[in-house]
């Protein structure tokens, strides 16, 4: 039985179908890349995945259990969200905005605990943003802030993460950085790239998304060709292997001749 599963997902706004009857899977342990240019659906998808929004047709499933028979704190013991809006932890310190990982594992009124101080202490330690505990999380960078909800989403101690373009606003070493902690956690992992060749060092697997719908799916080798390139995003690629890591390699050479964009 998959970890997380999608199954014939549609959602609609206005009458305009977002998210076309979309299935897929993620097993323990994958990390598994959402891929697509900008407005195909990744982040409705994902809100349905991490049970924001209920979908208009099909179910989520969570180990087998439809996600919206699960209590609001249940799924949060088991999921993480590290997704595009921090507005809600704007008011808080850092360590504040981390302790707030540690809700679903709390009793209502109970003070946190030693153990909850010290998973906070280890999560900031683990995205280098430990120096940074005392000071207001609106005050910091975009970058030192996606960290920052890393460790948060950390703190949680889920089974699963899931991230909608988590290497937003991070500078090229932060990005791999990022990446790599999330690789490193052991988690299962689903998350929104847009970087091709992150998506190619990191996922196991990757699903591309066009309009609403799943177009391709497969091993990032065989998902990240030339032609399913030049077919979604409208560009000429090149695809090779990186000498020495032998990891995949994307080139964008050119806007597409053919591709209508
Ligand atoms: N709540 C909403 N109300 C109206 N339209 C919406 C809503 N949510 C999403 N959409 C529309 O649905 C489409 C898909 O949006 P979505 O954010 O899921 O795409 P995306 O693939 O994550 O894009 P990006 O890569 O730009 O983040 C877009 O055209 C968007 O404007």
């Amino acid at each position: 039985m998959s970890l997380l599963e999608a199954r014939n997902v549609s959602w609609s706004v206005d009458g305009q179908r977002i998210v076309d009857s979309v299935s897929l899977h993620v097993e323990r342990g994958e990390c598994v890349g959402l891929l697509g240019p900008n407005g195909c659906g990744k982040s409705s998808l994902l809100r349905m995945m991490y049970r924001h929004t209920r979908p208009d047709s099909g179910s989520v499933h969570l180990d087998g259990r439809d996600i919206w028979t699960l209590s609001p704190r249940e799924f949060a013991q088991k999921v993480a969200v590290l997704g595009q809006e921090s507005a809600h932890v704007f008011d808080y310190t850092v360590q504040e905005a981390v302790m707030m990982g540690r809700i679903p594992h709390q009793s209502p009124w109970a003070r946190n605990s030693a153990h909850d101080l010290q998973v906070v202490e280890d999560c900031l330690r683990q995205v280098g943003c430990l120096h940074l505990a005392e000071r207001d999380f609106s005050g910091l960078s975009g970058g030192e802030k996606q960290r920052v909800l890393l460790a948060r989403a950390l703190a949680q101690e889920p089974e699963v993460l899931i991230l909608d373009e988590p290497t937003n606003h991070l500078d090229i070493r932060y990005q791999l950085e990022l990446m790599h902690l999330v690789k490193q956690s052991g988690r299962t992992v689903q998350v929104a790239l847009h970087d091709l060749n992150i998506a190619a060092q990191y996922c196991d697997r990757i699903y591309v998304m066009q309009g609403g719908n799943v177009i391709t799916r497969g091993t990032p080798a065989s998902a990240l060709t030339p032609e399913n390139i030049a077919r979604v995003y409208g560009v000429d690629a090149l695809v090779d292997r990186r000498p020495g890591t032998g990891l995949l390699r994307v080139s964008i050479t050119a806007l597409s001749s053919t591709a209508a964009l």
